[in-house]
């Protein structure tokens, strides 16, 4: 090490009380020259599904951003999962959990600079302040649309700063909720544009900031779901999308369950499932398990989007009808339906051989968590013969992009419960199949 750069990080960090000794000031310091760490949030109400969509922008950004000056120490930090409003169980402790928890972190770590929140404080815990209970933010931006997109008609991509900006009013966003952050400064902005203007935003503060060798930067954006991809659907996004492999438990216990009570396996199944995303080829081969598989998404569809969710009935018809067609005798329902509605659903479909996920024990649900229980869900849906969803859910879009991954026909992933089963005026979800 050398004492200047000691020096600089007490600056940077404040530490008036807590100096750094020449013990606390590794020499990794050296080998990291200008590392930037990138925090983000999604607005606290998004469910799970759209803030992996989220991560998708930020992680092909973040990957190309890595690739310029003086970026190339630049790190995605992967916001901790509060409590999502969907995670009902309320017993269950599910705050500032892992992404490993759910994701196969190393796997998304071959395609962008990624680290779990632990692993960002365990980064910073090399730069000498273990000691200290504070890591010093930047700036954070809180992210608002702009009121009108279109300036004469047009669209322009721009971010703008809005003078009157209370942080007091933001604080319910997980991020902020971390004990250990101290925000510098607080900045609400207007964004309209793709992810890359991000780069803009960060070079300017880099200016402002004036970069020294070994220095360290760390920004925070909220609202990361205000930035829009750069390219929806290209090769990249394939890439970033199919990096984010499922926690090996969770697919464990998927497996499993598929093996046990659909009678199932890999070997009939015939996936493209290679131990590594990165040997993934185009392939449309796969057969899929003897099963139906349907999402059915309640809660607030069934209040809020009448118009297009069916009534329980409905869906019940439209699966009767889909299992005649398709020969099969067995369905799986993933669904966040009450008990009550699933008493009705199971009265709908007397005769049919209908089965649903629930952890075997109370010990299992505290593994997985409600999260996990989604995703082994959209695990047994993706290895279906044939799969229909939810219009317009993102836990269903998930599902479709599972099954494109591995393998499946088109016809079999690309279907939508309709809200009347006559299928007339039918809205159906659109198709984005897979590109390599
Ligand atoms: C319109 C928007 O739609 C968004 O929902 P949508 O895209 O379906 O999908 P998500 O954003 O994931 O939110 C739905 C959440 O409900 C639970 N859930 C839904 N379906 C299932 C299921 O089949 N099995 C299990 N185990 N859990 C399910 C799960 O926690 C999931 O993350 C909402 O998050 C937003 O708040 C908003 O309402």
């Amino acid at each position: 090490y050398d004492t200047t750069t000691c020096d600089k990080l007490q600056e940077i960090f404040s530490l008036k009380e807590n100096q750094l000794t020449k013990h606390q000031c590794p020499k990794s310091i050296g080998k990291r020259a200008n590392t930037i760490y990138l925090l983000y949030d999604v607005n606290p109400p998004e469910g799970f599904n759209l803030r992996r969509d989220v991560y998708i922008r930020l992680a092909v950004f973040i990957r190309q951003l890595a690739r310029r000056k003086p970026f190339q120490n630049v790190r995605l930090v992967l916001p901790p999962w509060g409590r999502l409003f969907h995670w009902k169980s309320s017993h269950l402790h599910q705050y500032s959990l892992p992404w490993s928890q759910f994701f196969d972190v190393a796997s998304m770590r071959r395609y962008a600079p990624v680290l779990d929140f632990s692993e960002f404080l365990d980064d910073i815990s090399k730069f000498g302040l273990l000691e200290t209970p504070y890591i010093q933010v930047q700036n954070v931006f809180k992210l608002f649309h702009f009121q009108d997109m279109f300036e004469q008609g047009v669209f322009h991509e721009k971010f703008q700063i809005i003078s009157e900006c209370r942080k007091e009013e933001h604080l319910h966003d997980f991020l902020l909720q971390q004990p250990m952050l101290w925000e510098k400064n607080f900045t609400c902005l207007r964004y309209q544009g793709s992810v890359n203007l991000l780069g803009d935003l960060l070079r300017q503060q880099l200016n402002h900031a004036a970069m020294q060798t070994n220095d360290v930067k760390v920004f925070a954006i909220l609202n990361a779901e205000v930035v829009l991809h750069d390219q929806w659907g290209d090769r990249e996004f394939w890439r970033a999308r199919r990096s984010m492999r499922f926690a090996e438990p969770l697919v464990k216990i998927a497996e499993e369950y598929r093996m046990r009570e659909l009678n199932s396996n890999k070997a009939l199944e015939r996936v493209q499932r290679p131990p590594i995303w990165e040997e993934e080829r185009p392939f449309r081969a796969a057969v899929g398990g003897n099963y139906l598989a349907v999402h059915i998404r309640r809660g607030d569809f069934a209040r809020g989007r009448q118009n297009t969710t069916p009534t329980l009935k409905s869906a019940a018809t439209q699966i009767r009808a889909r299992m005649e067609l398709l020969n099969l005798t067995t369905v799986y329902i993933a669904t966040d339906a009450s008990g009550m509605e699933l008493t009705n659903l199971k009265a709908y479909l007397q005769r049919v051989r209908m089965r649903r996920f629930t952890p075997e024990s109370l010990a299992q649900k505290a593994l997985i968590l409600d999260g996990g229980q989604a995703i082994i869900d959209q695990l047994i849906c993706a290895h279906a013969r044939h799969f229909i969803g939810t219009f317009e859910s993102t836990f269903t879009y998930r599902i479709y992009e599972e099954r494109e991954i591995l393998g499946f026909l088109r016809k079999t992933t690309f279907n939508t419960l309709c809200k009347n089963a006559s299928r007339g005026n039918c809205e159906y979800n659109s198709i984005w199949p897979i590109v390599y």
